[in-house]
């Protein structure tokens, strides 16, 4: 009987959608959350014909050297800057992700962020859990209003598309900027009208960050960038921290020239700047916009899917649902969230 392919998962994920893996392979499972080395990475990766990894799991040039039998890499999320496309493609590996499975839960989180931030949740919160709260007073914690404001959305795929759908019950305006413009019907349905990237910031009320990172991302939402925000206007990124330049961040609400921001990725990650902590107008969520647990149930089971499709089993053999390059979909880099 001949050796049934060796897969490698990277982080404890549900055990029992996992189960699926064991029909066709041989599975390595990872027991406890870990940060993996790379070099640790490299020395398993080439026992492995494929992989299911997370965004904790940079997989380059380094994890990937010298692993002949590697054909798959499956990444649970629908972003994917921690594979190197470029890498893995010249080596022949499919690497997959999970997208149209978390957007309505993803573009939730980011209305509810951006609610928060605007009313000043957080900080209400804090202080009324710290005893400040002694008489009630009519000018005490007054934030901006959300409904009939002006919603500007930078990056307008899945998600994006998904928030603009919300904000018309809302009655906002909404604003998108993105590397191509959308069909107008897509516009239509989404009340969504394109402008500039200048003029998104100017006239942005509630400016929410749902675009790809990728090198041409990198602090794109710098100090001069945010310099061209209203100092009302509030700042909300549930797309990558990359984006954001976090020290110009501070120093924009250290100065109130900016209202508020709502955050729930960080450069560096788990690791936070330390101003960030300081900061009494932002909503400071770890990483969650896709955290409940049907959608993150459901991510693990399509990048299951991807993964044995991907190295020939199942219904779908040599077809896998979702793959970022080599497949009958090839998105390329940077593709819409
Ligand atoms: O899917 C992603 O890209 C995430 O950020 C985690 O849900």
């Amino acid at each position: 009987m001949s050796e049934r392919p060796r897969v490698w998962v990277s982080q404890p994920l549900f055990a029992d959608v996992l189960a699926r893996l064991g029909e066709h392979f041989e599975v390595e499972a990872t027991r406890e959350v870990t940060r993996h080395e790379p070099a640790a990475v490299n020395a398993i990766l080439r026992r492995m014909d494929g992989a299911l990894v997370t965004l904790n799991d940079p997989i380059g040039a380094e994890q990937i050297a010298g692993a002949q039998r590697l054909r798959a890499i499956a990444n649970v999320g629908v972003g994917y800057n921690n594979l190197d496309i470029a890498a893995l493609s010249a080596a022949g590996i499919l690497a997959s992700n999970t997208p149209d499975v978390l957007t309505e839960t993803t573009a939730d989180f980011g209305f509810a962020l951006m609610m928060a931030a605007a009313r000043r949740m957080s900080e209400a919160e804090r202080w009324l859990r710290d005893g400040h709260w002694q008489r009630w007073s009519f000018d005490s914690l007054l934030g901006a209003d959300v409904h009939g404001a002006t919603l500007a959305i930078l990056g307008m795929g899945r998600i994006g598309q998904a928030i603009a759908r919300r904000a018309t019950g809302f009655g906002m305006r909404t604003l998108y900027h993105n590397r191509s413009r959308l069909p107008a019907a897509v516009e239509a349905e989404c009340k969504a009208q394109y402008v500039g990237f200048d003029e998104l910031l100017a006239r942005a009320d509630h400016l929410v960050l749902v675009l790809p990172y990728s090198p041409q991302s990198h602090h794109l939402i710098d100090a001069a960038a945010l310099a061209k925000l209203q100092p009302h206007a509030t700042l909300t990124n549930i797309a990558r921290g990359g984006i954001v330049d976090e020290d110009a961040l501070c120093d924009a609400l250290e100065h109130d020239r900016l209202g508020a921001a709502g955050l729930d990725v960080y450069e560096g990650e788990p690791r936070l700047n330390p101003r960030l902590l300081q900061q009494r107008r932002v909503v400071l969520t770890p990483h969650i916009a896709s955290g409940s647990l049907a959608t993150r149930r459901a991510m693990v089971a399509l990048a299951v899917d991807n993964l044995i499709a991907a190295l020939g089993f199942g219904p779908r053999a040599g077809d896998p649902p979702s793959p970022i390059n080599g497949g009958t979909r090839d998105r390329g880099p940077g593709t819409r969230i």
